[in-house]
């Protein structure tokens, strides 16, 4: 028993001098000047001023730490930009060191936006038959499951126009198809810019998540917008009139339907932390950022400017302005970006065309769930009662 005793305290010795030998180890290591943090605990760092909405706990730090600060996730250095100056820094001065993402690769060609609008087209065809039935039987309609199928739009996008299926399971099929044709060439390429471009996305599924925010998008943007609707409705009116559908060559010609789409993009972005992976070592505004995992917030500045219905306030979504990225920005911007503005524009007219919509409870609950693409808390019910009827 004695001798077990002596075991036991020399083990127990050898372990607290190795880890005094590290620590004078690491005291002495040259170490890369991070930007400011708040007080680490040990082992867990700062996952104790981490709640379950990630992006919120970013903004209440950069409240004290702006404009750029790290914390520590467990042993894992975040850095995090919560200003449109430091995001431009990151993004685009130093955008070389920062064009990392993990695992599966997508392409995209501008030019197959305009081949697949058939499918978008009957996506919101589907949607306002199903809210037309709703009215009709004067059901309630509850957004999640009405979008639902509006929602898989860019999955199929992804998939159709493959040789045996035209909604495309099959492996080979639309986007997926090209994806595969171009795979090889465009790797061998050194830019991957121009017309079609290698990715790469982060997330086990990334189907489900892009699905997911653009579904969750139009869900916000049809609750932001039943404040508006009168106003929408009337600069719709004036410009397609009551003979037919809006189109999605009408958008360009709907400023409100604009301003509203991109408030809604600001004050719920669907994608709240965008975050990418440095490769190598580089320096911002003095602080020597090490090739390792960082982040960076686009909610503590894409809530600035101010909403203002009936003007856009010249701040554009796609990229330029690093006050707003809700699609983020550079080579790793958002390759669905286009697809996204194009739906969520379109069935919000139609829907605003076609229905009047009443929300059970009078006013929207616009209180934010917690996920990576940030759905709401409570879902959208409402009753939605034909104005117009266009479809048989
Ligand atoms: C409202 C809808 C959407 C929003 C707000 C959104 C937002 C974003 C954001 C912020 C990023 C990261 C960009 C960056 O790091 O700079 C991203 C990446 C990506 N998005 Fe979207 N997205 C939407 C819809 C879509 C759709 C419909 C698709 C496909 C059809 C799509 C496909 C992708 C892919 C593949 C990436 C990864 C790109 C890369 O890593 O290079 N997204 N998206």
């Amino acid at each position: 028993m004695k001798g077990l005793f002596s075991w036991a305290t020399v083990v127990l010795l050898g372990f607290v001098s190795l880890f005094f030998i590290m620590k004078l180890f690491s005291y002495f290591q040259p170490k890369p000047s991070l930007p400011p943090s708040p007080m680490a605990l040990p082992v867990i760092g700062h996952f104790h001023l981490i709640g379950y909405r990630v992006h919120q706990s970013f903004h209440k730090l950069s409240a004290i730490l702006r404009p750029l600060f790290h914390v520590m996730l467990g042993s894992v250095p975040f850095i995090v930009a919560s200003d449109a100056a430091a995001a431009r820094d990151i993004l685009r001065e130093h955008e070389k060191c920062f064009v990392d993402r993990k695992t599966a690769e997508t392409i995209t060609r501008t030019g197959s936006l305009k081949e697949l609008q058939w499918i978008r087209k009957e996506e919101v065809r589907k949607l306002l038959g199903l809210l037309y039935e709703k009215a009709e039987r004067r059901q309630e309609w509850t957004s999640g499951r009405l979008l639902r199928g509006s929602a898989t739009t860019g999955d199929q996008m992804m998939n159709s126009g493959g040789s045996d299926d035209c909604h495309g399971h099959t492996e080979r099929g639309g986007l997926r198809r090209i994806l595969w044709e171009h795979r090889s060439a465009a790797a061998q390429k050194e830019g991957r810019q121009g017309s079609l471009q290698l990715r790469q996305s982060d997330g086990a599924d990334p189907r489900g998540g892009r699905a997911a925010r653009k579904e969750n998008s139009v869900k916000t943007a049809v609750a932001e917008t039943i404040h508006h609707l009168r106003d929408a409705r009337r600069e719709i009116e004036s410009v397609v009139g009551l003979s037919r559908l809006v189109e999605e060559s009408d958008v360009p010609n709907l400023p409100l339907l604009h301003t509203i789409v991109k408030e809604t993009l600001r004050l719920h972005p669907a994608f709240p932390i965008i975050s990418r992976h440095s490769n190598a070592p580089c320096k911002i505004r003095g602080y020597s950022i090490p090739p390792t995992p960082e982040s960076r917030s686009t909610f503590g500045f894409s809530r600035r400017c101010s909403w203002s219905v009936g003007r856009s306030f010249g701040v554009d979504v796609k990229g330029q302005h690093f006050h707003l990225l809700p699609f983020g920005t550079g080579r790793r911007m958002c390759p669905g970006m286009s697809l996204a503005l194009q739906l969520i524009h379109t069935t919000l007219a139609n829907v605003m065309q076609c229905f009047e919509l009443s929300i059970v409870g009078g006013m929207a609950e616009m209180t934010e769930g917690h996920g990576a693409s940030l759905p709401r808390a409570h879902r959208l019910v409402g009753t939605p009662k034909a104005r117009i009827k266009f479809l048989p």
